[in-house]
C-alpha cells in the first residue's frame, strides 16, 4: 500500500520515540500482576530468568508458581527475559490446560494481597519517557496524596473506577484498575467471575486488558485529532482500591495499600454526556475525527455515554460545545468483531469527510501505527494489530471511493435480520480473502503434488507425454488468482464449538473457529463477490448468532459468576479471526483483502449493485 508517512502527524510528546531505559546501569524492573491482581514490582539482575521471577513471586506475595506462566502479551516467558522492556507489566497466570472451567480464581487471602515493592505510589509503565503531560499530572496527584487528598470512587460504569486529585482537591485524573474490569477478580460492583486474560465482555478483548487499549488509542489519535485525553498505563498503590474477600478497615492506618496496574487518563472537566444532550448541535468536524478513529480501532464501544460534552463559550449567546472521547478499552479486538458507534445515525455522519480529514486519513499508515503499538505497548498482541491493519486499509480506501462515516460505518457493522446476524460487508471481504489465501495454499500444495509426481515419471515417460499431464492436472486452478471462475473446495464455512485452548503454556483464542473450511462446495466468483459483499452467498452466510452479552446477563445487570467460563464460551457467535496466518500469509492476505475492497467499493460507487439506500443530507446541510 503506498502510504506517505508524514512527519508532522506524530503527536509531539512522541518526539524522540526510542526504547529508554530507566536506569542506565542497564538494571530492569517488572510489574508482575497475578491471576487476582496483585502486583509486585521486581527488579532484574542480569542473571534473573522466567524461573527465578516465579521463585521471588512465590516468596514475596505467597502465591504457587507450579503449572503457572509468567506471560508477557503474546509471548509466554520460558526462561530468557532479554526481551522484557524496564517497567513492562508481565502475568503470573495458571496454565489453561490445568485451569478447570468451575476452579473460581484464587482468591486472595491476608497474605497474598499486597506486598509494597520499592517503586513508588505512581509508576508509568513501559514508554515513561513519552509522557511529559502525565508525567506532571502524575507528580500533582502524587503531592496530593502525601496531604492526604484521597481518591473518590466513580459510581457509573461497569467496572472499578477513580478520580485521583490534585491539592485543591479538583478531579484531575481518572484511573481504572485491570483487575477491576468487568468480569475481573476484583471489580466491585459484582461482575466478577474470570481470571485475568480470560475472554471478557467482549469475547475479543480478555479480562485485564482493557488498559492498555486505552493507551493505544491515545498513542494513535496523532495530533491530537479526535481528543482523546492524555492516557498512560500505571503501576498505582492506594487503600481506596478494591480486592473483593478484602473487608479495609475504616481508619487510615488501619487501611491496607493495594497495588494494582492501571490506565490513568486525564480527567476533563465536562457538562454532560452525549446522553443528556442535543446530538444536532455537535460539531461536523468533532464527530468525524472520532469517527475517523473509531474506525482504526474497531470500537465496540462507543456509546453515547462514552463521549463527554463540554460547553464552550461560542459567543453571542450562542453554545458551542467540545466533543471528548473517552473509554477506549474495548478497542482493537484480536478478531473482527460488531463495532458499535453510536454516531453512525446522527446526520454529522452522513456529510462527506472535508478536504482536511481526507488528508489525515489519507496520511494513516496501518503499518507505521503497528510499529509505533508494538514499541510504546510491547504487551500488545499481534492479533489487535492485524485488526488495526485491516481497519484503517478499509478507511483509506473507502475515503478515496468518496464514501463519508456513515456508509463506512455501517459497512463495518452486522445487519440483524429476524433472529439472525448477519457479518457485516467488511467481514465479508475478510472471509473471501482468506477463500482466496486457502485456495492459493491448495494450489501450491497441488503444485508440490504434481512436481513430485513428474519426479517420479519423468523416470518412465516420454517428455511429450509429461508435458500432457502436467497441463491436465493443473488445469482446474489455471484462472488463479483474481478473476476467474474457480471451483473453490474450500468455501464451507463451519462451525466449530469455541473452546479456549493452551498450546505450549500460552492461552489460545478459538482456532480457525470461524472458518473451518471444507472441502465440499462450489466457489463464488470474484467478479460476483465484488458486485457487493451482501448479495454474495459465501458458504454458510447467515450467521445464527445469539447475543451474548444478554446471554451472559451483562445487559439485564446480572453477575455471570454463577455460569461457568465453558458456558459462557459456547455461544455461537462467529468472527473472523486475522491471528491465525504466517507472517507470509498474512501479506498474501493483505494484498486479496486490499484488492477485494478496491473491486467492492468501485462497484458500490458505479452503482451496480442493490445497496441499502440510506437518505444522505447533502454537503449544505448546515450545524
Ligand atoms: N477522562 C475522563 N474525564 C472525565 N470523566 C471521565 C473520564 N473518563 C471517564 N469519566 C467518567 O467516568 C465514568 C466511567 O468511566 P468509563 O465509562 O470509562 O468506565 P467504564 O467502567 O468502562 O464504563 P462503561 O461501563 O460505560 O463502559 C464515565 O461515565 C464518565 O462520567
Amino acid at each position: 500500500m503506498a502510504v506517505a508517512a508524514s512527519k508532522g502527524l506524530f503527536n509531539s510528546e512522541f518526539h524522540g520515540n526510542k526504547m529508554m531505559e530507566r536506569k542506565s546501569s542497564g538494571r530492569r524492573r517488572v510489574f508482575v500482576q497475578t491471576e487476582t491482581g496483585s502486583v509486585l514490582g521486581i527488579e532484574l539482575d542480569r542473571s534473573d530468568n522466567a524461573h527465578t521471577v516465579k521463585r521471588k513471586l512465590q516468596i514475596a506475595l505467597n502465591v504457587p508458581i507450579e503449572e503457572r506462566s509468567l506471560i508477557f502479551g503474546d509471548v509466554v516467558l520460558k526462561n530468557d527475559l532479554s526481551t522484557v522492556r524496564n517497567d513492562s507489566p508481565l502475568l503470573l497466570t495458571k496454565n489453561f490446560m490445568h485451569r478447570s472451567s468451575s476452579t473460581p480464581c484464587l482468591s486472595p487471602t491476608g497474605k497474598d494481597v499486597q506486598q509494597r515493592d520499592q517503586s513508588g505510589p505512581i509508576e508509568i509503565l513501559v514508554c515513561s519517557d513519552h509522557f511529559s503531560r502525565i508525567r506532571k499530572l502524575v507528580r500533582k496527584i502524587v503531592e496530593a496524596m502525601k496531604f492526604g487528598i484521597d481518591p473518590i470512587p466513580v459510581c457509573g460504569g461497569l467496572g472499578g473506577a477513580y478520580y485521583f486529585r490534585d491539592c485543591q482537591g479538583e478531579n484531575c485524573a481518572i484511573v481504572k484498575p485491570t483487575d477491576e474490569e468487568p468480569y475481573a477478580p476484583n471489580n466491585p460492583k459484582g461482575f466478577i467471575g474470570k481470571a485475568l486474560g480470560q475472554p471478557g465482555l467482549k469475547r475479543s478483548v480478555r479480562v485485564g486488558e482493557t488498559g492498555f487499549r486505552e493507551v493505544a488509542a491515545y498513542l494513535l489519535d496523532y495530533d491530537h485529532f479526535a481528543n482523546v485525553p492524555s492516557t498512560a498505563l500505571v503501576k498505582v498503590t492506594h487503600s481506596i482500591f478494591n480486592v473483593n474477600g478484602e473487608v479495609n478497615g475504616t481508619k487510615q492506618q488501619e487501611r491496607k495499600e493495594f497495588s494494582k496496574i492501571a490506565s490513568l487518563q486525564q480527567f476533563i472537566p465536562h457538562d454532560f454526556d452525549a446522553s443528556d444532550y442535543g446530538t444536532s448541535s455537535f460539531p461536523v468536524a468533532a464527530v468525524h475525527k472520532i469517527g475517523i478513529l473509531d474506525i482504526r480501532i474497531l470500537n465496540t464501544d462507543r456509546h453515547a455515554g462514552n463521549l463527554l460534552v463540554r460547553k464552550i463559550d461560542g459567543g453571542g449567546g450562542l453554545d458551542q460545545v467540545e466533543l471528548v472521547p473517552i473509554d477506549h478499552g474495548l478497542c482493537l479486538p484480536e478478531n473482527l468483531e460488531d463495532p458499535y458507534f453510536e454516531w453512525i445515525h446522527w446526520p454529522q455522519a452522513s456529510i462527506p469527510f472535508s478536504e482536511d480529514e481526507l488528508e489525515y486519513i489519507s496520511h494513516l499508515d496501518p503499518f507505521r501505527d503497528s510499529e509505533l503499538l508494538r514499541m510504546e505497548l510491547p504487551m500488545i498482541r499481534e492479533a489487535c494489530l492485524r485488526v488495526l491493519v485491516v481497519c484503517t486499509i478499509f478507511l483509506k480506501e473507502a475515503a478515496i471511493s468518496g464514501l463519508c462515516l456513515a456508509e463506512i460505518g455501517e459497512m463495518m457493522s452486522r445487519e440483524f435480520r429476524g433472529q439472525q446476524e448477519e457479518p457485516s460487508e467488511l467481514e465479508f471481504i475478510c472471509i473471501e480473502a482468506r477463500r482466496l489465501l486457502e485456495e492459493r495454499n491448495m494450489l501450491s500444495d497441488n503444485v508440490r503434488a504434481v512436481e513430485n509426481e513428474f519426479q517420479f515419471e519423468i523416470d518412465c515417460e516420454e517428455e511429450s507425454d509429461i508435458t500432457c499431464n502436467l497441463e491436465k492436472k493443473l488445469a482446474p486452478q489455471a484462472c488463479w488468482p483474481l478473476g476467474g471462475n474457480i471451483q473453490n473446495p474450500l468455501s464451507k464455512v463451519e462451525e466449530n464449538v469455541e473452546e479456549w485452548t493452551e498450546e505450549d503454556g500460552n492461552i489460545i483464542p478459538p482456532r480457525s473457529d470461524k472458518y473451518a473450511f471444507t472441502a465440499q462446495e462450489k466457489a463464488p466468483t470474484v467478479p460476483r463477490l465484488s458486485m457487493s459483499m451482501k448479495n454474495v452467498s459465501i458458504g454458510d452466510k447467515s450467521w445464527k448468532h445469539e447475543n451474548v452479552m444478554q446471554k451472559n446477563g451483562y445487559l439485564s445487570g446480572t453477575s455471570s459468576g454463577n455460569r461457568s467460563v465453558n458456558e459462557q464460551l459456547a455461544g455461537s457467535t462467529r468472527f473472523v479471526k486475522l491471528a491465525d496466518m504466517s507472517e507470509e500469509e498474512w501479506v498474501q492476505y493483505l494484498e486479496n483483502f486490499q484488492h477485494l475492497v478496491y473491486l467492492a467499493f468501485s462497484n458500490r460507487k458505479s452503482g451496480s449493485v442493490g445497496q441499502r439506500q440510506r437518505q444522505r443530507l447533502g454537503t449544505s446541510c448546515q450545524f
